[in-house]
């Protein structure tokens, strides 16, 4: 793996901060691969000094009767993309079913039991983050559980990424993650027009899509915001950052599953990697560009294989290739 020296990515973070505001495709372009040279920096080395669980342990908060894929794929996503241990907190129903689609998850029936808080609590000593929302649901009981977990994850500074059904609660209740700056929310369009909306009293959805992103995440106290799109803008409310990673055309479900579940490892690393190695760029806006990076990349191999019939389950297979042909080539 090339380790990019301090002086060499130097114009990765201020260039992006001067150019906040360019539209100019080339400048997104030099800016995404200068942030992606630091993203490698961010990549733990595999050695045989360390334990099992070292390099990340991710708990996925989602599953419910009528979602088992999503959380499914986020948390395979996050083993897949590195983390050691890979936790989905979910309904009683929804367990055996997550299950049995893979040996590797750990599957915990807690989310709709009257103690799901303390539940879920007792394991947050031992996460390094936590993906809140995939395949969650809207039902108001499990709602308000999830809440006390985003209140005990916080007291506790575990980050946390908010996705789907997550992002739903936090339109309604934005207070929740207001000036929490270990949090990233990852809308899709719709998402982001509902949170959009319920902050800033305005859907957000006029040309300039830097801007809409970068307002929302300074409202919510620099929050860090990715709108995934045809391009994905990435914003923790002072820099501006646009994934333009070739993707596919295929806009079958659970990608956005995929990128949640890989950006909590990216996440837990960016952060554990210190500010040397990420030259003094926001890690979270690192690890969002890595994510984001990663997925599209894991859509374009996987369609150049599949065509039309890709989907979600073709991506997470090229997880390793795709990384490989990213972060260490
Ligand atoms: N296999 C599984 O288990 C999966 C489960 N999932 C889980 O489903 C839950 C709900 O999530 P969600 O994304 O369907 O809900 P939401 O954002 O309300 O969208 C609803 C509607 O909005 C529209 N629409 C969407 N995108 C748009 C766009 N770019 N531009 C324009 N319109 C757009 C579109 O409606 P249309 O207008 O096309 O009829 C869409 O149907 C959540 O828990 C999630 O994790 C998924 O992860 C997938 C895999
Ligand atoms: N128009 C597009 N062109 C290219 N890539 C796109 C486009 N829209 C979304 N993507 C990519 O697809 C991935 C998922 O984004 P999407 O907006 O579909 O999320 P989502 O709706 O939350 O997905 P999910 O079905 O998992 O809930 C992201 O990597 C994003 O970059
Ligand atoms: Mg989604």
């Amino acid at each position: 793996m090339a380790v990019i020296p301090v002086w060499a990515a130097a114009g990765a973070c201020g260039g992006v901060l001067q150019r906040a505001f360019s539209l100019h495709k080339a400048h997104s372009i030099k800016d995404m691969e200068n942030a992606l040279q630091l993203v490698r920096n961010i990549i733990p080395p595999l050695t045989s000094q360390k334990h099992k669980g070292q390099d990340g342990r991710i708990g996925v908060v989602g599953g419910c009767q009528e979602y088992t894929g999503a959380p499914y794929f986020a948390a395979i996503s996050a083993l897949k993309v590195g983390a050691d241990l890979s936790h989905v907190f979910c309904t009683r129903e929804a367990a055996p079913v997550i299950k049995s689609y893979s040996p590797e998850l750990i599957v915990h029936p807690v989310l709709d039991s009257p103690s799901a808080v303390h539940d879920v609590e007792e394991w947050l000593p031992r996460l390094h983050a936590l993906v809140v929302g995939p395949g969650l649901g809207r039902n108001d009981a499990l709602l308000e559980n999830v809440k006390g977990i985003l209140e005990a994850s916080k007291a506790r500074d575990i980050p946390v990424v908010i996705d789907a059904d997550g992002l739903w609660l936090i339109a309604r209740h934005p207070a929740l993650i207001q000036g929490y700056r270990k949090a990233v929310l990852t809308p899709n369009h719709v998402e982001f027009g509902r949170l959009s909306e319920a902050v800033l009293r305005d859907p957000g959805n006029g040309s300039d899509r830097r801007e809409a992103v970068r307002r929302l995440s300074r409202a919510l106290g620099n929050v860090t915001v990715v709108q995934k799109g045809e391009r994905d803008v990435i914003s923790d409310g002072e820099q501006v950052l646009e994934c333009v990673q070739e993707g596919s055309g295929r806009r079958c479900g659970g990608q956005g599953d995929l990128l949640s579940g890989a950006l909590g490892v990216l996440v837990h690393w960016a952060l554990r990697a210190g500010p040397e190695k990420t030259n003094g760029c926001s890690p979270l806006l690192l690890a969002a560009m890595g994510a984001c990076s990663l997925t599209r990349q894991c859509s374009r191999q996987a369609f150049q294989k599949h065509g039309r019939s890709t989907t979600t389950t073709d991506m997470i297979a090229e997880v390793g290739p795709a990384f490989r042909s990213l972060f260490e080539a």
